[in-house]
């Protein structure tokens, strides 16, 4: 995986020419990028095609959560695009965790995708957990009994808040990856996210990956947006 830094753009845009469009007027040549549902469902696999293209670190977050049977085979097929990581519903549980993997060892032709599982949305906050969901855990805890019921079932890692990847190192090994959306700089909305952190903030907690979206795309200037988030990222390293 070509990696400048371990950033990846959410490009959460209705057509494909409007992300690819992006990137180009931007500048932002082989960045990692993550293609979600918004973006897979209208262009299918010709956007994964183009942005390997133009040599995309990708991340395809679709989110799988279904029977084991049907991710297994789902996980066939998403491995034959050779992206760099894939991902499921850690509340799908162990059996479907464990199909997924098999999925992608299958389907792989070359390298097998990175497998992580989402343990709570970042969007979600302790409230929602306990009214909406009834979860009597405490938000943290449960991501990370979640965390470790994906480590169990053979998942490189997870994606989760900021604020839950040091306990989850903690817990599953430090090489157990962690993704965490809800990044924001500083000043930016949160829009309907509710766990969110910068950057800089992000890496002191122990992230591997972070995922950013709409402080990027939403930005005045979407270039110098990215490049605070990559530079409060070099400047963390310089500190340690
Ligand atoms: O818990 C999760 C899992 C996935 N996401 C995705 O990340 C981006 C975040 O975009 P922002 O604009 O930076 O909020 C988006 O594509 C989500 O689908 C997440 O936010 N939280």
């Amino acid at each position: 995986m070509n990696m400048q830094t371990p950033i990846y753009l959410a490009l959460d845009f209705p057509t494909g020419n409007e992300a690819m469009h992006f990137l180009n007027q931007n500048e932002m040549d082989e960045i990692p990028v993550k293609v979600g549902m918004e973006l897979f469902y209208r262009e299918g696999p010709q956007i994964i095609y183009q942005l390997k293209e133009k040599k995309h670190p990708i991340f395809l977050d679709l989110k799988l959560h279904d029977i084991p049977n049907t991710v297994n085979r789902a996980m066939r097929n998403l491995a034959a695009l050779d992206v760099d990581i894939v991902n499921v519903h850690a509340l799908g549980g162990a059996k479907m965790i464990e199909a997924a993997k098999e999925g992608l060892h299958s389907g792989a032709a070359d390298a097998v995708p990175k497998l992580i599982s989402v343990t709570m949305l970042t969007s979600m906050d302790e409230h929602t957990v306990q009214t909406d969901l009834q979860q009597p855990m405490e938000l943290a805890a449960y991501a990370r009994h979640l965390a470790e019921l994906s480590k169990c079932a053979g998942a490189d890692g997870v994606v989760c808040s900021p604020h839950e990847a040091a306990s989850i190192k903690a817990a599953c090994g430090e090489s157990f990856l962690t993704v965490t959306p809800g990044i924001r700089l500083a000043g930016s909305a949160p829009n309907d996210q509710h766990r969110i952190a910068t950057p800089a903030a992000a890496k002191k907690m122990g992230a591997d990956y972070l995922v950013i979206g709409r402080s990027v795309t939403a930005a005045d200037n979407p270039k110098q947006a990215y490049n605070q988030a990559v530079q409060e990222w070099k400047n963390d390293d310089n500190n340690n």
